[in-house]
Parts: structure tokens; C-alpha cells; sequence
């Protein structure tokens, strides 16, 4: 206590490094040239298939990037281990972290979560009181089958939600769709468009509150937005 009284205010004190969290997967061809706009460009190995490191050095000095599972993206941000992040909306929406802030609307990644069914009985559980749904998506289908005051019960998949129906796991699924091909592929058709998706920059609440960094990042990446959007 008493050495950290005495310490010296000094203006040049080394910064704390900032830690940015991207999804390892198909957002990130996207998110990348979004970024470099921002002025944040990893080190080359990041590009590297083969490279096994999960954090990578950036254009600034005082920034790291880590590469994890889109779902985890919010979970290092929300627990203050990553100040910013890029993740799709569909994410932020089945967390709901109150730590976790979204300030800008990338316009990029775009999909929706939606219902779907075998298409041979489509329609069938609008009848329904109680389902049982094959899903990556827990809360945000509880949510969706309550408001028609249907009661599902989740069975939570982490992929290839589109076997679930014919192979008597689930009566449905909620899955993501962009072209509606792997539904096609696989016997099944969209009868509820849940929630439209698009990534989203990040940021925890207490980060953006302390450190003027982060606040210039957001504005950063808002100016960018508002530009692509005005093009
Ligand atoms: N057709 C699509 N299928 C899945 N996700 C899509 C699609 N189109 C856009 N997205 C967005 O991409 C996100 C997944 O991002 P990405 O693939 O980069 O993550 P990931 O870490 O590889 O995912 P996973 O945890 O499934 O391995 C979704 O959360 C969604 O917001
Ligand atoms: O409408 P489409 O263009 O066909 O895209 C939708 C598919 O893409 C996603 O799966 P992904 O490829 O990410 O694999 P996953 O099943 O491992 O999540 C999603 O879960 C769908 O299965």
C-alpha cells in the first residue's frame, strides 16, 4: 500500500496491452479489411493455416489479437480478458452479457437464425404445445417458441443441426441461414424467420469507461461503418 502510494505519477508509463478477440472462422475474411481500416493489421503468421499460436502481435505495439470460437469471443470480452471483439449478432443476442457492449454495426456477416422443418410435414408445429428443437441457439429459440406460447425443449447441438429431424433427435431446428442451401440439401425448409443477423464490433463496458483507447477504437470503427454506408 505504501509503495504503491509512493509511486511517481510519470506521463510516459508504459501502457497495458489491449487484447482483440475475432471469431476463427467465416467472419473473418470479412472482418479483416474492417479492421486494417481501423488501423489494426495482425502480424503475417496470423494468416499462416498451419501456426498453432492463438494470440499474434498487431500493427500496434500496444495491441494483441486472439483468434477463438465465435461464442467465445463474447465470453473474453464480457469478462474483461478482451477489451473488443468482432462477433455476429446472433451471439450477443443468446448471451445477453450485461458487460458487453455493441456500439457499431459492421455490415458484414450477414445471416439470419430461423425455424425449420422436415419438408415433407412443414406448418406441422404451429399446432404444437411442446417441441423438442435441435440448436446451437438455447435461449434464443426458448424465447422465440414462448412468445407462441409453445414450450420447447432445446437439444443443444454445436453443428449439423440438420440431421436432427430425420434421425428423431428434434421435430425442428434453429439454425443460421444465409443461401438456404445446407437446408435444401438436407430435406428441410425455413417456415420462421427468427432474428436477422450481422457482426458487431464489441467492447466491455468497464474497458470503454477507462481507457480512452478503446473509446477511440469504437469511433474509429464507426467512422468506417458511416462511410461504407454513405458509399
Ligand atoms: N451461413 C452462416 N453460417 C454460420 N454463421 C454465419 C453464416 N453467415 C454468417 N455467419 C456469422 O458467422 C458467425 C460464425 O463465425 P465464425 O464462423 O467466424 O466463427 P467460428 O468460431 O468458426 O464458429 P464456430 O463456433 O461455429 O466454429 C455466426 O455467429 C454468424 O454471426
Ligand atoms: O444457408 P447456408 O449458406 O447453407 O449456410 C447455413 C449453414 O452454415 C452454418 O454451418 P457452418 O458451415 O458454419 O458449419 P457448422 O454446421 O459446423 O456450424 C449453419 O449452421 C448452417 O448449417
Amino acid at each position: 500500500m505504501l509503495f504503491a502510494r509512493s509511486l511517481p505519477i510519470c506521463a510516459a508509463m508504459p501502457q497495458s496491452q489491449l487484447t482483440f478477440a475475432v471469431p476463427k472462422g467465416r467472419i473473418l475474411e470479412e472482418a479483416l479489411p474492417v479492421m486494417a481500416r481501423a488501423g489494426v493489421v495482425p502480424e503475417d503468421g496470423f494468416h499462416d493455416k498451419s501456426n498453432r499460436a492463438l494470440s499474434f502481435a498487431t500493427s500496434r505495439e500496444d495491441m494483441r489479437m486472439i483468434r477463438v470460437r465465435a461464442f467465445d469471443v463474447a465470453t473474453f470480452v464480457a469478462h474483461g480478458a478482451a477489451q473488443l471483439g468482432i462477433v455476429g449478432s446472433d451471439v450477443i443476442e443468446e448471451f445477453d452479457y450485461s458487460d458487453l457492449y455493441a456500439p457499431v454495426d459492421l455490415d458484414i456477416g450477414h445471416c439470419h437464425l430461423a425455424v425449420a422443418e422436415p419438408a415433407e410435414s412443414a406448418g406441422a408445429i404451429g399446432s404444437a404445445s411442446h417441441l423438442r428443437v435441435a440448436t446451437k441457439y438455447p435461449n434464443l429459440t426458448r424465447r422465440h417458441f414462448e412468445r407462441m406460447g409453445i414450450q420447447a425443449e432445446c437439444v443443444k447441438l454445436n453443428g449439423a443441426m440438420e440431421l436432427a429431424p430425420s434421425l428423431g433427435l428434434a421435430g425442428c431446428i434453429v439454425d443460421l441461414v444465409s443461401t438456404g442451401r445446407t437446408l435444401k440439401e438436407n430435406g428441410l425448409v425455413e417456415t420462421s424467420r427468427i432474428l436477422d443477423i450481422s457482426a458487431r464490433l464489441i467492447v466491455n463496458r468497464a474497458a470503454l469507461k477507462t481507457d480512452s483507447r478503446v473509446a477511440e477504437l469504437v469511433e474509429a470503427f464507426r467512422a468506417d461503418a458511416d462511410n461504407r454506408k454513405a458509399a
